[in-house]
């Protein structure tokens, strides 16, 4: 049975470390104490994750995936039990186990931020330095990260056909993303779970993206609140939202008429993910975690197969269709772009239904694997598009392994609009924070300046597809040069068991 409360102003650790079982389920967030023995069934991740807190502080556990304002969104104000006088609470002691030991000496040994020259540099960094849990988070791809390594190495199939004896003194590689103007034609995609990386999360993103003067696209599954993210902006700072459509539409409704109220520049309706993929060293790297049971379904209706990831999305709606998309248009203003179009007859499809643009993506490779690079796609869409003249009714964005600027030339010269960078400023902001994902950005401004001058574009109006040779991109056998670390990323157990 529950105790009443105790009738005392603030609770001490001992009123809450009675409470920590699954009969009766006390935990500590931010010094304050909640009931949760109603919600143990119902948590996305499990019950395991949080009896493993029961009448303790579980703050440190419940940060980085969780937005500040869900306690008081999704948990009954009775449950709120007050404040915790914090001196009471018996300290965890934690056992650094040796693994962190020489995860804490690595991380004093680490380059100077100087030493980072290019992208890859704060992926090196960030897999030395990183938790192991957020590290497999962030560099998973799905199944066996095929298309993960080919979102990368199809850049390496297209080659530059340069111009000589261009007037290339002044080089502007500003351009315009949905009617933004942007100093360089890349933006932060969304990524979600920021805080697994670095403590502030996602309004780290939006600092760097503010210096640069360039769009942040915010994620639905952000650590970060959706409003911590919009008040972190300056001015006329824009942001987008990136869109998991829930299975209950008002939800989904109430998000997208906010995201408008705050300034919202663009939703991006992400198509590709009715179900998340198949991320194996994220869920390897969540075994381990005895609290949670990600690989045990315990006989509730939520997969628990893919780590964290997996179990907040499960309210993700896999029905639907472009029978929706009307529905959209009909409750924002904003412009509609599906994210995750992956085929020319859905470009096609998009224009036909009335959104404003495509994100030719396949979700950095964590959702089906050997589905094609978006590089690829953008080069079978584009003369399709022009034959039909059709290449200006929508914008056309691509991501997935952009790692240099001449990856962004490559997308601009086949007709993208721009292109979103995902893990190299997770990599960045993970490793060295804001200057980090400063330095990442400016790194691609610079390239992008020498780069144009190199290929003989003084701006982008004058990247165009006679700049490029893509002939290689169909052939998908290529070797790749040894630069990406993404041939050494994935892990499997074999390697584990030293088997020959
Ligand atoms: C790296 C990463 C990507 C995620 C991402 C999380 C991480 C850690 N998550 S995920 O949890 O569902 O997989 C999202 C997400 O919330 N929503 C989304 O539309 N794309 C998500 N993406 C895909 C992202 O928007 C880009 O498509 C992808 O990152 C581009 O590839 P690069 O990382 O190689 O730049």
């Amino acid at each position: 049975s529950k105790e009443e409360r105790p009738d005392v102003g603030t609770l001490t650790g001992e009123d809450v470390a009675k409470h920590n079982s699954r009969e009766s389920c006390w935990v500590i967030v931010h010094g304050k104490a909640y009931d949760v023995t109603d919600f143990l069934p119902e948590h996305p991740g499990g019950p395991k994750i949080i009896l493993k807190y029961a009448g303790k502080d579980a703050t440190e556990e419940y940060e980085p995936i969780h937005p500040p304002d869900t306690l008081d969104k999704y948990l009954p104000k009775e449950k709120h039990l007050g404040p915790v006088n914090m001196e009471t609470v018996e300290k965890e002691v934690k056992e650094e186990s040796p693994e962190e030991k020489e995860r804490q000496e690595r991380i004093k040994n680490m380059p100077p931020l100087e030493a980072c020259y290019n992208l890859m540099d704060f992926e090196s960094v960030a897999r030395s330095v990183m938790k192991k849990t957020a590290w497999a988070y962030y560099s998973s791809g799905a199944d066996d990260e095929i298309t993960m390594r080919e979102n990368h190495s199809a850049f390496h199939k297209i080659w530059f056909r340069p111009k000589i004896l261009v007037d290339v003194e002044n080089v502007d590689i500003s351009t315009t993303m949905l009617g933004t103007k942007c100093d360089i034609p890349f933006y932060v995609t969304a990524t979600a779970l920021g805080k697994l990386g670095h403590p502030e999360g996602e309004v780290v993103l939006t600092r760097g993206a503010k210096k640069h003067n360039v769009i942040q696209m915010i994620p639905t599954l952000a650590s970060c609140s959706f409003d911590e993210i919009c008040d972190a902006k300056e001015g006329d700072q824009c942001q987008w939202l990136q869109l998991y459509v829930n299975k209950d539409r008002n939800i989904t409704k109430k998000i997208v008429q906010h995201a408008e109220s705050r300034g919202c520049k663009g939703l991006f309706i992400t198509v590709d993910a009715p179900q998340l993929g198949r991320r194996e060293k994220d869920m390897r790297s969540k075994f381990d975690d005895t609290g949670s049971n990600v690989q045990n379904t315990s006989g509730d209706n939520v997969d628990r197969s893919q780590g964290a990831a997996r179990a907040i999305s499960s309210f993700i709606d896999p029905s639907l269709n472009w029978k929706d998309i009307p529905w959209f248009l009909s409750i924002t203003k904003m412009p509609i772009i599906l994210k995750g179009v992956q085929r020319v007859e859905d470009v096609l499809k998009a224009i036909e239904v009335g959104a404003h643009g495509v994100v030719l993506s396949n979700h950095g490779g964590r959702q089906l694997d050997t589905a094609p690079s978006g590089i690829e796609v953008l080069a079978e869409v584009m003369p399709v598009l022009r034959e039909r003249g059709l290449q200006d009714k929508i914008e056309i964005f691509v991501d997935g392994g952009v790692r240099r600027a001449t990856d962004i030339i490559k997308a601009l010269c086949l007709g993208a609009k721009g292109v979103g960078i995902g893990r190299p400023f997770l990599f960045a902001m993970s490793s060295y924070g804001l200057p980090g994902v400063d330095r990442a950005m400016q790194l691609l401004k610079d390239e992008m300046v020498m780069n144009m001058r190199l290929i003989g574009a003084s701006k982008v109006e004058e990247l165009t597809p006679d700049l490029v040779d893509t002939r290689g991109l169909a052939t998908h056998t290529v070797p790749v040069p040894k630069d990406t670390l993404g041939l050494r990323s994935y892990d499997p157990l074999i390697t584990a068991h030293q088997m020959i």
